[in-house]
């Protein structure tokens, strides 16, 4: 048995809010196919999202989950990050059943995307929310008749309480590229602790990344699991870059750390007719 969530509205925008049966409840509008809010079942807010934000058609939300499609960064002729965030998305599905709560929505081509980016695609985001668990998963379809290369990613702000006391593990032994100083690195201590200003691109990453929070009281942690993506991105702005984002607090920094599941450092080439699919799957342990 299965229930459909209808389009509600949310910050001014049409909006899905998925409720499992179990208490959990996350936000999705149809604005850019993105999340912005994500409370587990007895948990907190696990995402940022900036008091400062625009929520306008045309411009990205600062915070959740951005979709970052057909290109990563400034890397590449378009836009930054592509248009995928920017564009409105069609809802597929909502539903909430016995065990969890379900969204699929969907973006395709059109006059404008063609103008900039000329291939024929079908996106497909689905966002799957049951317990302390929630389960991104982006998909790509070539609807054209010749191959295409893209970059993307699933951009998670994460809400840290204070960005001194929290910390990355999983990530020792990779190679990363550090888009601050633009050098190859590579990680050699098991614990990331994030100070400002960080932006690395960290490749070929097999194993689960944990995102720690020590509390007076309490630990949080954060696991977040990743397939079909091969990076991963950290980036906080620190204190000089965030004063530069018009839609940022000035301290928001310090409220937030991106890890985001990414293809970035070898395209993704998908071949007419073939389907590529990322996951970013997040579990609050
Ligand atoms: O300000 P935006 O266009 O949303 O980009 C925000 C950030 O996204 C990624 O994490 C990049 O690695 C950063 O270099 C970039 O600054």
């Amino acid at each position: 048995m299965s229930t459909p969530i209808a389009i509600s509205r949310q910050h001014g925008m049409d909006a899905i809010v998925l409720e499992s049966p179990d208490g959990a409840r996350a936000t999705i509008l149809l604005h850019g196919g993105h999340i912005v809010s994500w409370v587990p079942a007895g948990g907190a807010e696990q995402f940022y999202l900036s008091p400062q934000s625009a929520f306008a058609s045309g411009q990205a939300v600062r915070g959740g989950v951005p979709v970052i499609f057909p290109q990563f960064a400034g890397r590449g002729p378009l836009q930054k990050h592509g248009f995928a965030r920017s564009k409105p998305w069609q809802l597929v599905l909502a539903e909430q059943t016995s065990e969890d709560a379900l969204a699929v929505l969907r973006l395709t081509d059109d006059a404008a995307t063609r103008m900039f980016w000329p291939h024929a695609f079908e996106l497909e985001l689905s966002v799957r929310l049951s317990g302390r668990d929630l389960q991104i998963e982006l998909a790509c379809e070539n609807k054209s008749e010749q191959a295409f290369d893209f970059t993307a990613a699933l951009h998670s702000y994460f809400r840290v309480n204070d960005l001194d006391e929290a910390s990355v593990q999983g990530l020792s032994g990779l190679h990363y590229w550090d888009s601050v100083e633009n050098v190859e690195k590579m990680q050699r201590v098991d614990l990331l602790l994030p100070g400002g200003d960080l932006d690395r691109i960290y490749t070929q990453v097999k194993e689960p990344l944990l995102l720690r929070e020590q509390g007076i009281s309490t630990e949080r942690r954060l696991q977040i699991r990743q397939q079909g993506f091969d990076d991963a991105v950290v980036w906080n702005p620190g204190a000089t870059k965030c004063v530069q984002l018009a839609d940022m607090p000035a301290d928001g920094y310090k409220q937030m750390l991106c890890i985001e599941a990414a293809t970035v450092a070898h395209p993704i080439r998908l071949e007419a007719g073939d389907v590529w699919v990322g996951r970013q799957d997040l579990t609050l342990l």
